[in-house]
């Protein structure tokens, strides 16, 4: 970047609105405006190619040959790579102007028309596995299920023993099980294949050209034949070890920003209009039944995957509800029960009774659909108005649906038509301070045929281990079979990493200015443009960091109100309301805590700022997978580190080498082997101590902290609510029945009660 005369202010210092405003057009938008203008932003806008890899396959010959980026992983479906991203929207997720009409009429007639031609044939086991190689998808058995089916059906006594004998020789050698065993299942080369091969109906498939998605993604092209017919997409020889008949336990492994949400929305959406057709054949009423549940571990990502499948479902019937506050299930999706027995009914320890965004803010709005009448069905519960809901799908934050599913007076409610459960963000979902809510969920969901998948960008193997274990818990489990999309690295491949030290926390400060105030060659080799996040290690120091830069943007440019700061001690109106102006592109810079570090897509943030250093490995694939989403290309992620973060630095440096060595030869190396060498190894108890702790030298609490910005982890704090929940959530809920009505919704509740940031 230039330190050109034009972005000097009169004191000499860069001018942050000639820089912050670079690549806007002159004229752009005023604070309080609500549609972005349009910008050259490397990340923005609808993408051609969101495919991440693309290695070469050896042709027939034996020679290598590159897939070419312009086909479509079967060579069907060409894409214009060249399509241009400029004057776009910074999150142009929907998109009005007549080009992007016409491109997605065009999507919609080409799908129609290859239907039309082709009878789409299912491919020889050799192609599947040359495309699934291709982009870096492998499958693996994780458990076939096979023995455990054959020793339910053993008289129990024998399989006592048998499980005896097995246990002593260690179970991973005893079995003679196709356990991790490799399979090469059919992949999903365009979407029209959805309804040729997998009974997709039409409309879905509509949907997805209207949202302009051209080209499955790596862990949609892996996930969709699978969860939607596992029989149809596995060869008969990988299909005479595992019971495939109905369907699958399945995890997903798969970057950040790689369309994740509609894999698993597209089989919810698709059962569920099986379902609802059906019932139109019969000339009955349509009969919505609460047949999928998917958890995430924030409201924020919540809502947004409601929105995600709103879109797709559009015109199809089918009801997508989020979990609020002050929502009922209908009558037929809940069973109440009235003996305590083992599901947990402390689950509002550690967090805050009434979490949901409350109707009025919850500017995700709402289903199009009835059930909306105000009712007090569940003359059990508080004498709070409630609303009763009959969703298909229901998504969920842990609490939202326990405080649905046990109460006060010991009722503990059960959800027997739910037959597919899915965790984003299942490692989270699964981490110790959330698994106990996440398995009473599960253990609520009392169907026989329960499916379960599990999705992140990260999964370590204690997590997988968890997985293995409570999914064979029931009574005929089916195979549990894992995908992991760009082999193993923990990566976020698509995106510039840089590290940049400086000695002190003052100094810190003052190198984030730089960058944004570019008088140093520091901007000029780590350009970043609006809009863009920063993560702090706690609340108090993203408010401080917050009040630090408010006033760095002149007035001209929008001043203070370009700079929000979002945590989980502000309201959930305060919350979306700030949501919203990040993702219309009014608030250009995004303080945060890791509360928006997991699933939320903003697909044209154009950098990750870490001001404090990340807690983990995953934390940072995490953040740093805030930019680079679909497959963009541009987006930049810099960790500031002082002395203090030295120790903890090598986990970034590791993600950030194993990055750069996906991308391949692209670009330069941030991290040279010698700072990997250089770089101190982190005891467990150290990394266990980051996570509970944060870096010490940033606490306000133990007298080390070198600056303002500082004070506990989020971590502490929801373990400081945990003892105190339980109390706190009996005292809340009778101050609400007096009180007859709505918790008021004031800036500053204490609600701190979802994910912020603790995982390994
Ligand atoms: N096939 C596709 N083509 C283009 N864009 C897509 C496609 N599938 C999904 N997207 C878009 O990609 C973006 C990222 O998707 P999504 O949020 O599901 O990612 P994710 O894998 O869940 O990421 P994370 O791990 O961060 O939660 C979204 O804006 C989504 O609409």
């Amino acid at each position: 970047m230039k330190d050109d005369a034009n972005t000097r202010t009169p004191h000499g210092k860069m001018d942050i609105l000639k820089i912050l405003t670079r690549g806007i057009p002159s004229g752009g938008r005023k604070p309080g405006q609500s549609t972005a203008p349009t910008a050259n932003l490397p990340s923005a806008g609808n993408v051609a190619h969101p495919q991440l890899f693309h290695d070469e396959i050896p042709s027939k010959k034996g020679k290598k040959r590159k897939r070419a980026k312009k086909e479509g992983a079967g060579g069907e479906v060409a894409v214009d790579e060249d399509s241009d991203v400029s004057d776009i929207d910074y999150f142009a997720t929907q998109r009005e102007d007549g080009d992007e009409d016409q491109s997605k009429a065009a999507v919609i007639e080409e799908q129609a028309s290859t239907t039309k031609k082709k009878r789409v044939k299912l491919m020889s086991e050799d192609d599947c596995r040359q495309i699934l190689k291709s982009h870096r998808l492998k499958f693996t058995v994780l458990a076939s299920r096979k023995e455990e089916a054959v020793e339910q059906e053993q008289p129990t006594k024998k399989r006592r023993k048998e499980k005896q004998d097995k246990d002593g020789k260690g179970e991973k050698k005893g079995k003679k099980d196709n356990h991790k065993k490799e399979l090469y299942p059919q992949p999903l080369n365009t979407f029209s294949e959805l309804q040729d091969l997998y009974g997709v109906p039409a409309k879905l498939v509509e949907n997805l050209a209207e949202q302009g998605f051209k080209l499955p993604t790596e862990v949609q092209m892996g996930s969709l034949p699978l969860l939607l017919k596992p029989k149809k997409a596995l060869t008969k020889t990988e299909t005479d070890d595992l019971d495939v008949s109905k369907d699958l336990d399945f995890v997903a492994v798969a970057p950040t920003g790689s369309g994740k949400t509609i894999t698993f929305l597209i089989p919810a959406i698709t059962n569920a209009m099986r379902r609802l057709e059906k019932r139109e054949g019969e000339a009955t009423e349509k009969e919505h039944i609460l047949e999928t549940i998917v958890v995430a571990p924030t409201r924020e990502l919540a809502n947004q995957i409601v929105n995600e499948g709103r879109k797709l479902a559009m015109g199809t019937g089918v009801r997508i509800y989020s979990m609020q506050r002050g929502i009922q299930l209908g009558t037929e999706d809940v069973v109440e029960h009235q003996e305590e027995d083992e599901v947990d009914s402390d689950h509002s320890e550690g967090e805050e009774a009434g979490e949901g965004i409350n109707d009025e803010s919850d500017s995700d709005g709402d289903s199009s659909d009835g059930g909306k009448t105000p009712t007090t069905t569940n003359k059990k519960t508080s004498s709070r108005p409630q609303r009763t809901v009959q969703p298909d799908i229901l998504v969920t934050t842990p609490k939202s649906l326990l405080n649905l599913l046990t109460s006060k007076s010991g009722i503990r409610r059960t959800l027997p038509t739910v037959t597919s459960l899915n965790l984003d963000e299942a490692d989270v979902l699964l981490d110790p301070l959330f698994r106990k809510q996440t398995l009473s969920i599960w253990k609520s969901c009392t169907s026989p045929s329960l499916r379960l998948t599990f999705w992140s960008a990260t999964m370590a193997s204690n997590i997988e281990s968890l997985v293995l274990k409570y999914t064979a818990k029931r009574s005929h489990p089916p195979p549990l079979l894992r995908l992991v999309v760009g082999l193993k690295d923990t990566a976020v491949p698509n995106i510039t990493h840089k590290l940049i030290y400086t000695a002190t926390e003052p100094g810190k400060l003052l190198a984030l200015r730089q960058l944004l105030h570019p008088t140093s060659t520091e901007a000029e080799a780590h350009p970043l443009r609006p809009p863009f996040l920063i993560f702090t290690q706690t609340i108090p120091r993203a408010t401080a960091l917050h009040n630090e830069l408010k006033y760095d943007i002149p007035a001209a440019a929008g001043g203070s109100s370009r700079i929000a700061v979002l945590h989980s001690s502000l309201s959930p109106r305060a919350r979306a309301q700030i949501m919203t102006r990040f993702r219309s592109g009014e608030v250009w810079i995004l303080i945060t805590t890791d509360v928006l570090a997991r699933g939320v897509d903003f697909a044209g943030v154009n950098g990750v700022v870490s001001y404090d250093v990340p807690s983990s490995a995953a934390s940072y694939v995490h953040r740093a997978g805030r930019t680079g989403r679909a497959g963009r290309e541009g987006g930049v992620a810099v960790t500031f580190y002082t002395k203090e973060d030295i120790p903890f630095v090598r986990s970034v440096a590791n993600v950030i080498a194993a990055s750069e060595k996906q991308a391949g030869d692209k670009g330069e190396k941030t991290v040279q082997k010698w700072l990997l060498d250089a770089l101190p190894k982190v005891t467990k108890e150290d990394k266990r101590k980051l996570k509970v702790r944060g870096v010490e030298a940033r606490r306000a609490d133990t007298g080390k902290a070198k600056s303002a910005i500082g004070s506990k982890s989020g971590w502490e704090r929801r373990r400081e609510n945990n003892r105190k929940g339980a109390i706190e959530a009996s005292k809340r809920r009778k101050r609400e029945e007096k009180e007859g009505g709505a918790k008021k919704d004031t800036d500053g509740a204490d609600n701190d009660d979802e994910f912020g940031g603790f995982d390994e």
